[in-house]
């Protein structure tokens, strides 16, 4: 067995540094998505897939090895058409509004997860999550909450998560992306 020396070290060091090129045009691409980009940006894109005409919210849940362990956008449940059901937020009869039937696109990844548990990971998630959420949340053992907007911080339903939340010694954090847009473009992976 070779010695750990600080000799040693220095040398892997070294090595790991080399660059087996000399020109600029071999780097590597610079405008690449950071890793919360990557994720925060699967949670948008699924939120693509929501049928509510006003508001459409993603979620993308992450293990500690940057592994995708579930996604989930706000819709009905399974077996509940989403043209039977209302989506309406307006009427003064609560039963034609979509508030009582419509899952949030937190749950839906804590259920669609493709691991055994969601235990320690990190859920990324477009809109800071309400109180029904945040008990679930907590009871999956999520450990961090990373969310892009917060416009309903002054809602009882956004207080009493964040009560929840602290309670349980869960961090959550704003997103804070490098590039304010992504694209996806169909046809560039044609261009030469
Ligand atoms: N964190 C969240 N996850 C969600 O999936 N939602 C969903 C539930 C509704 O379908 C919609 C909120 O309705 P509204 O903002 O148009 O009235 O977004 C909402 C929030 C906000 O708490
Ligand atoms: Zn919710």
């Amino acid at each position: 067995m070779t010695e750990n020396t600080n000799e040693s070290v220095d040398e892997i060091m070294k090595i790991s540094k080399i660059k087996f090129y000399d020109e600029d045009e071999s780097a590597k691409r610079k405008d690449y998505l950071e890793w919360e980009e990557y994720f925060m940006g699967i949670a948008f894109l699924a939120a693509q897939r929501s049928k509510d005409p006003a508001t459409q919210v993603g979620a993308c849940i992450v293990d500690d090895d940057k592994k995708i362990v579930a996604i989930g956008y706000n819709g009905l449940p399974i077996k509940c058409s989403d043209d039977t059901f209302p989506w309406s937020k307006n009427s003064d009869d609560p039963l034609k509004n979509k508030y009582m039937y419509v899952c949030h696109a937190e749950v839906n990844a804590i259920l669609n997860k493709n691991s055994i548990d969601v235990k320690g990971c990190t859920l990324y998630v477009a809109l800071f999550p309400c109180n029904e959420c945040s008990k679930i949340i907590i009871q999956s053992r999520i450990k961090e909450v990373v969310f892009c907007s917060d416009k309903h911080a002054e809602k009882p339903h956004t207080v009493a998560s964040k009560r929840l939340l602290d309670a349980a010694g869960i961090k959550y954090r704003q997103f804070v992306p490098n590039h304010k847009k992504i694209i996806i473009d169909f046809d560039k992976i044609n261009e030469s």
